[in-house]
């Protein structure tokens, strides 16, 4: 897999720029108790798929537009996604923009496995990176009980650990609780990357307040049917969920999708 440095996306900044949590937000700490920044980033093909099956890593963003996802990465605290990313992608989950020099640039790694699902090694990416100093350790975020002895241990070592959460009657996490917890351990802005059911279930969110913008990858390709699609339940009353604030910037060959929620009856 390659693991190229990214070349600094200077002319996808200012479009961006309104959609991102202010950059003091990281580096203040008297910015006290208000909900993380919540940026939801995904790439997707034109059938609104994200991969072309639930086990495959599958390549949409050309070379622009994943400089401007590794970009999206320096300017927040924390990346979080599904453990079923984490398992099958094993994914890097750091900024690789020759522009960076300091692991204080890194976004930290956040994994959400309630089951304890994610059986990482110290050969796992995020791992490895994290020995190296290119990455932070990750943070994963777990039920009391689903946590491993070795891992735990693991994790400390490349100073990464785990957090406890409970979960609701379906098994998953509620988004706030998510967010109440990073905003306790000092989180001020996180980047949301998938996949499918991380990305589905924070659309659904009551009246959804959580999430500040939407930045999407729109890549010029279909995957067909049997991958992993963001198509979230629709609500009662069957609104629609649009996005307001609108604004597409080509990158290559692909779209940069930017805005922010809003519902509208349909
Ligand atoms: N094109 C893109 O930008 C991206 C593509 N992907 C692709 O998406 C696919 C994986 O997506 P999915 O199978 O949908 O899995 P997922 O990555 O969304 O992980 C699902 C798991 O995460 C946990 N989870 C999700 N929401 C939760 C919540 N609210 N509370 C607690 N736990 C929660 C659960 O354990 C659940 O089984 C892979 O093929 C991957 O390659 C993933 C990220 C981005
Ligand atoms: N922006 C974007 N474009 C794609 O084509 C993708 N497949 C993804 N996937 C997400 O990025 C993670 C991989 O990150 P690393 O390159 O390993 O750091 C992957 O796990 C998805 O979250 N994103």
């Amino acid at each position: 897999m390659s693991r190229e440095t990214l070349p600094f996306p200077h002319s996808s900044i200012p479009p961006l720029k309104p959609y991102l949590p202010p950059s003091s937000l990281s580096s203040s700490p008297s910015s006290s108790h208000s909900k993380p920044h919540l940026t939801l980033t995904y790439a997707t093909s034109l059938d609104a798929a994200l991969s072309l099956a639930p086990g495959v890593r599958t390549t949409l963003s050309g070379p622009y537009s994943k400089s401007m996802t590794h970009y999206l990465r320096t300017r927040h605290d924390a990346i979080l996604v599904g453990c079923t990313t984490a398992i099958v992608d094993n994914p890097a989950l750091n900024s690789r923009l020759d522009t960076i020099t300091s692991l204080d640039q890194q976004p930290r790694p956040i994994i959400l496995d309630p089951k304890g699902r994610w059986e990482f090694t110290e050969d796992s990416q995020v791992i490895r990176l994290a020995a190296e100093f290119k990455g932070k350790g990750p943070w994963v975020i777990t039920t009391r009980g689903k946590e491993g002895k070795e891992r735990g241990e693991l994790l400390g070592r490349v100073g990464g650990k785990y957090l406890f959460l409970e979960v609701g009657e379906n098994g998953r996490f509620k988004w706030g609780d998510v967010l109440g917890l990073l905003e306790e351990e000092g989180v001020k802005s996180v980047m949301v990357e998938g996949g499918g059911e991380v990305i589905n279930s924070l659309l659904v969110e009551p009246e959804n307040k959580l999430v500040d913008s939407v930045i999407v990858t729109i890549a010029p390709a279909w995957l067909g049917q049997g991958g992993v699609v963001v198509s979230p339940v629709r609500t009662e009353g069957q609104e629609q969920l649009r996005l307001k604030d609108v604004s597409w910037q080509p990158h290559g060959e692909d779209v940069v999708l930017c805005g922010r929620i809003f519902t509208q009856l349909s």
